[in-house]
């Protein structure tokens, strides 16, 4: 975890924090928060009052008026004061971004020479060559030679990482420094469109826009926010009618204690806060929405290389069947593996140096290189004299061979299973029609598997491991990593059907992945989270990028999901809850203003009638500041089932937000008396 993201709130973002709530105040921006909106008109319309006392009428009470005025204004700057607040993370984040966003020299290959250009100049499709020391100019995908990248700038982690073209650890960001070695690179992205453009627009919150969960509980309380307007309106003729004279600032103070101004003060900086989190967390989320569904999530798909497992399937034995030799497997394993540019593929290479082996590499002279896909779960090569050589999954390999008129050896199966029992994954050699033996790649899960897995369990979610590998290794490493089911075998196609189908029992699915296969899984999914390290395409499709590439940290980014959801509900449950607590303090007072013999109604024997409704619109504005920290940290969350979190909350926020406010204004008036 980066120690760069994880700045608290500094004095400097207080003060920023003070001007946005001032700038905020413009009814332009007010009209978005409409419950805020009409604190503001009545707020307005108490100051003339004020001002303007002897157009009015109102000469008595200009005193009480102007005090009214005060809080009512305070109310608007709190409310504003808590999203700008909860802004200022992300904007800071973003300066030091922009910061770190120089222009850097570029080395674009321009037919067979080398032109120095600024980045600024690159466009998709450009070939650019990265040395030792230099800065990569755009996004883009590695494809010639290796390197170690230090991409602190973006991930705040200085642990270089391997960028190696083929595979799933070929994507390279603009602004992150080559170490060591040399690569050549193409870039994938126009000006103004990079990895760190849309990151700075992220955190500096320039796309957020309300979540359907946001719109909805808005239109929820705008309605109420109607329903209080009207019955207040309609409270002074009726109240004339029985002959109680309510002034019109009065009214204005029973309106916004009605009105959920808790939750409607609070509301944005909740949902802005949210995604700050996942930000904290080196997690990047394109949109709210994203994580608020990963707070609803029923499944999740996980694939097997790289997210269960470390991931670097290394070939660490050849194993011959029928009555080939270990130099016939050999031969063919690194003639077909001569330009696949895999980890798999090159590790086949390197186990033939390690122990020693000695192949024909002429022999692959003038022959056709066919690249591994994900479709064929094969690679190979077409050599010059018409004989073809693959390798690949068992079953991919053993279908191939049967099509081309060869047998399956007797012993393969077996000897196969004997590697995918233990968790590994065998490729199946093969010459013409005849299959010489196997590749042992090994791979190992991580450690804490099992018990993320339980964690993710106990929150209700179900997890799905999906692999292209063979039945019997994915059974072995889902047993050993405790996921709740598997699916061996699958393509890309698969991995989308398995999320239809899922969604199509009405449940949220969540998905990390890597590669470029993964991507149209990635995009299906409810919550995509792509890795950092993974291809573009892959990040492309996604709706969250993990900054750290651990696929296991979609279990925090669903708590912090879950986490928002909780607090958006829990204030919400408090507001309401406070707006009918008030209702009791401030309607006597009203009463007993216009006809003092009806004392009897002084139930929390408050000061007085004025006092009561000053103390009761006080402890309608200090709320919100108290309640800013909740806000922005989100309640806290234990992984539990939804129905006993729901009583939870009910009871804390629910009971609580009752009672709190007959002690606040009980609190508020004893000292407000001693004025009024
Ligand atoms: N370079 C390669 N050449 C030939 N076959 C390969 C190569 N790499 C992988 N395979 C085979 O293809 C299968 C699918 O590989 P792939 O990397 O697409 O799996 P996946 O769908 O990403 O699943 P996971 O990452 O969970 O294992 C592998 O299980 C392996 O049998
Ligand atoms: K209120
Ligand atoms: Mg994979």
């Amino acid at each position: 975890m980066s120690s760069q993201r994880k700045k608290m709130i500094t004095r400097s973002m207080y003060l920023h924090a003070l001007k946005d709530s001032l700038i905020k105040l413009n009814p332009m921006t007010m009209m978005k928060n409409p419950v805020m909106f009409v604190v503001e008109v009545g707020t307005f319309v108490v100051l003339m009052m004020t001002i303007f006392s002897g157009y009015f009428g109102t000469e008595d009470s200009v005193g009480f008026n102007f005090v009214v005025f005060l809080v009512l204004f305070i109310t608007i700057l709190f409310a504003n004061f808590a999203e700008a607040l909860a802004e200022g993370r992300g904007k800071a984040q973003a300066n030091s971004l922009k910061k770190s966003k120089k222009e850097i020299i570029a080395n674009k290959v321009n037919g067979n020479g080398i032109k120095v250009v600024p980045s600024t100049e690159l466009r998709k499709g450009d070939i650019v060559i990265v040395s030792q020391g230099e800065m990569i100019p755009g996004d883009g995908e590695v494809i010639e030679g290796l390197a170690s990248v230090d991409e602190s700038a973006i991930t705040g982690e200085s642990a270089p990482v391997i960028k190696e073209a083929g595979g799933d650890f070929s994507s390279v960001t603009g602004g992150t420094r080559v170490v060591s070695d040399r690569i050549k690179v193409r870039i994938m992205s126009d000006p103004g469109e990079s990895f760190i453009d849309r990151m700075i627009s992220l955190v500096e919150g320039a796309k957020r826009q309300q979540t359907p969960n946001e719109i909805a509980l808005n239109t929820l309380l705008t309605t109420l926010t109607l329903i209080f307007l009207i019955v207040v309106v309609t409270l002074a003729p009726i109240a004339k009618y029985i002959g109680i004279e309510l002034e019109i600032p009065v009214l204005i103070s029973l309106l916004v204690c009605l009105i959920p101004t808790t939750i409607g003060g609070l509301l944005s900086a909740i949902g802005i806060a949210g995604m700050d989190r996942v930000t904290q967390f080196n997690v990047l989320a394109m949109s709210g929405k994203a994580v608020e569904a990963s707070g609803d999530i029923n499944t999740m798909i996980l694939d097997k290389t790289g997210t269960i497992t470390f991931g670097n399937r290394m070939a660490s034995e050849l194993v011959p069947v029928g009555n080939h030799s270990v130099q016939t497997v050999g031969e063919w394993a690194a003639i077909s593996s001569l330009k696949d540019d895999t980890p798999e593929g090159r590790s086949v290479l390197e186990l033939m140096k390690k122990e020693g082996f000695t192949y024909h590499a002429e022999v692959a002279d003038g022959g056709e290189f066919i690249e591994f896909k994900a479709e064929t779960r094969m690679s190979g090569i077409d050599l010059s004299d018409g004989r073809l050589v693959r390798k690949g999954a068992v079953d991919a390999v053993k279908t191939w061979v049967t099509a081309h008129g060869g047998e399956v050896p007797t012993d393969l199966d077996m000897k196969s299973n004997v590697i995918a029992s233990a968790g590994g994954t065998p490729l199946a050699v093969a010459i013409g029609n005849e299959i010489v033996g196997l590749i042992y790649l090994k791979d190992t899960v991580k450690p804490g598997m099992r018990e993320r897995f339980g964690q993710l369990r106990q929150m209700g979610i179900k997890t799905i491991m999906c692999t292209g590998d063979n039945p019997l290794t994915a059974a072995t490493i889902a047993r050993e990593a405790g996921v709740d089911d598997f699916i061996a075998e699958s393509k890309p196609e698969d991995k989308i059907a398995v999320i239809r189908r899922e969604q199509a029992e009405g449940k949220l699915v969540a998905m990390t992945g890597d590669g470029t296969n993964d991507a149209p899984a990635l995009a299906q999914a409810d919550v995509g989270l792509a890795m950092n390290s993974g291809t573009v395409s892959a990040k492309e499709a996604a709706n969250m990028i993990d900054l750290d590439s651990d696929p296991s940290k979609i279990i925090e980014v669903v708590a912090i999901g879950k986490q928002l959801l909780m607090t958006r509900g829990a204030l919400t449950t408090f507001s309401i809850a406070n707006d009918i607590a008030k209702y009791f303090a401030i309607i006597p007072a009203m009463f007993m203003l216009a006809i003092p013999e009806l004392h009897a109604l002084n139930i929390m024997s408050l000061g007085s009638p004025k006092s009561a409704i000053l103390s009761a619109l006080i402890f309608n504005a200090i709320i919100i500041p108290i309640l800013i920290p909740l806000a922005m940290k989100g309640v806290s969350y234990k992984p539990m089932s939804a129905n006993k979190l729901l009583s939870r909350n009910l009871l804390v926020y629910g009971l609580g937000g009752i009672i709190a406010p007959f002690i606040g204004i009980k609190l508020i008036d004893l000292v407000v008396h001693l004025w009024i």
